[in-house]
């Protein structure tokens, strides 16, 4: 498999008012890690290590004051925004409660269409019906409000507004974690076999451990917005350096 996302030390600093005085907070300090197509890298990290921080650099709503981003060997500047959204897109949390509740979901993943791609209507319709099955969901559902779906269903259209511009990775940033146990299952075969047909690579922000275990070929872990510890996610779960990762394993086991 090849290297899709290649990131070298990156870094980003935040300034904070305090009265008259700016504090510095160092969210992200060199952080570097490969991600190839196909795979799956989990990243966790306590609250505050930089984790949200990381997926906003990466999807280009915020700019990093250092390092570098390459997406199939080629450096980018991810902030160009309409070039890359539909090779990176990505889910929050909650995801299904973000979408617009006055739209209809086949009008919502028309919009995403006209505005990053150059399909005329009826190529449009086609993708839009394609991608509604792909998930599960049917041709109807294009017609529906974001407050007719269940649970589990609006965070299949979610996915929908992320995977019709075909990506080639994913970032799921607690995007599973409100979800409850069987609806998390569900969801969590959906993208592998999202990921089987389609060679999809997930950037997965969770610190639901079992999670990780289940379903990331590598792991990445920050504490204080620094890489403490990295790799294969099995080899990483049996012999964690950082005393945070150890800390972290055994609260899990
Ligand atoms: N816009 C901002 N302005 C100032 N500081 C920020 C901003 N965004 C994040 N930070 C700070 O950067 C650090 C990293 O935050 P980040 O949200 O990336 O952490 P996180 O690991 O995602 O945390 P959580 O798990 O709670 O979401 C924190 O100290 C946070 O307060």
């Amino acid at each position: 498999m090849s290297i899709l996302l290649e990131v070298s030390g990156l870094g980003k600093n935040y300034y904070k008012q305090r009265g008259i005085t700016r504090k510095k907070v160092t969210a992200l300090n060199n952080v570097s890690f490969r991600l190839h197509s196909g795979k799956t890298l989990a990243i966790v990290g306590e609250t505050g290590s930089g984790k949200s921080t990381l997926a906003k650099l990466l999807v280009g709503i915020e700019k990093p004051d250092s390092g570098i981003i390459k997406l199939s060997g080629e450096q980018v500047d991810i902030s160009n925004y309409k070039k890359y959204n539909h090779v990176i897109r990505f889910i929050f949390q909650d995801a299904g409660r973000s979408l617009n509740p006055l739209q209809k979901v086949g009008q919502m993943l028309e919009d995403v269409l006209r505005f990053s791609t150059i399909l005329d209507a009826e190529q449009r319709r086609v993708k839009i019906r394609k991608t509604l099955k792909q998930l599960g969901l049917l041709d109807e559902h294009a017609e529906y409000y974001p407050h007719m779906f269940s649970g589990g269903q609006l965070q299949r259209v979610a996915l929908a507004r992320a995977l019709i511009l075909d990506p080639k990775l994913l970032i799921l940033d607690e995007a599973l974690t409100a979800l409850d146990p069987s609806l998390r299952a569900q969801i969590v075969n959906l993208l592998l076999e999202l990921q089987q047909q389609d060679g999809l690579a997930y950037l997965l922000i969770t610190n639901n451990l079992q999670l990780v275990r289940h379903i990331s070929d590598e792991m990445l872990v920050l504490y204080q917005g620094q890489a403490a510890d990295s790799g294969l996610t099995a080899e990483v779960f049996a012999n964690p350096q950082h005393d945070y990762t150890k800390k972290l394993i055994n609260s899990a086991l």
